[in-house]
């Protein structure tokens, strides 16, 4: 008998999680590697995401194959690196450094880029890096101070979230939305679902 594969979302996003429920995909467990994730010299934003989230990935299943519960199971990570031209945005911890990502983003385009990447149970590794562009509006002092105030911007990204506040900064939005909090879901769907993986909303387990 051949149950449902089991899934490994390599991740300690909240985001990611609910991303995924939304697309009606629960994991079988979270596995969150700590990696380094800073870019290398001169890495484009495009590289850098794809290469960390395949480390994420690779990380996970190093740290699973401990579990024999999690024998043969899919693996999943992800990386959302925003950038201006091929300057890398920080993943914002300190209030400063969220303040000047904020002064760079006003009134200008950037890109949210992130790298997914899927390893089957057979170790085959399986990537797609998506990319988002975003508008925002000119951003006063003072909206820059009130969005501090809110500390939505902590541990994102470009040191911002567009699903709370900052959501009224977007003029303009071009490409995937679940992009930009932390997972195409289109993208992630279609990668699972090309493994064979069941990912139609509502499976309860086989026929
Ligand atoms: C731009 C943007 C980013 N983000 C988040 C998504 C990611 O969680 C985070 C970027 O950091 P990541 O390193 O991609 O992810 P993470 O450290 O939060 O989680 P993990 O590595 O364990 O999977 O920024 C938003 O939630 N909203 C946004 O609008």
């Amino acid at each position: 008998m051949t149950g449902k594969p089991k899934l490994i979302l390599a991740s300690a996003s909240p985001r990611r999680l609910q991303l995924l429920g939304q697309a009606g995909i629960e994991p079988d467990s979270l596995v969150a590697a700590d990696i380094d994730e800073a870019p290398l010299k001169h890495e484009l934003p495009r590289n850098l995401a794809k290469r960390l989230a395949r480390t994420k990935a690779e990380a996970a299943r190093a740290m699973a194959a401990r579990n024999p519960e999690l024998a043969g199971a899919f693996v999943l990570a992800a990386d959302t690196v925003v950038s201006v031209g091929r300057r890398i945005l920080p993943k914002a911890e300190l209030r400063e450094e969220a303040a000047a990502c904020l002064r760079l983003l006003s009134g200008r385009s950037h890109k949210v880029q992130t790298g997914v990447c899927l390893i089957t149970p057979k170790g085959a590794l399986r990537e797609r890096l998506v990319e988002t562009k975003v508008r925002f509006k000119r951003l006063s002092r003072e909206e820059i101070e009130a969005y501090l105030g809110s500390g939505e911007w902590e541990g994102k990204a470009g040191g911002y979230a567009v699903q709370g506040l900052a959501g009224t900064f977007v003029v303009k939005l071009a490409g995937s939305y679940p992009n930009v909090v932390g997972l195409p879901l289109y993208e992630t769907v279609a990668l699972l679902a090309g493994e064979s993986y069941p990912v139609r909303a509502g499976w309860l387990g086989g026929a």
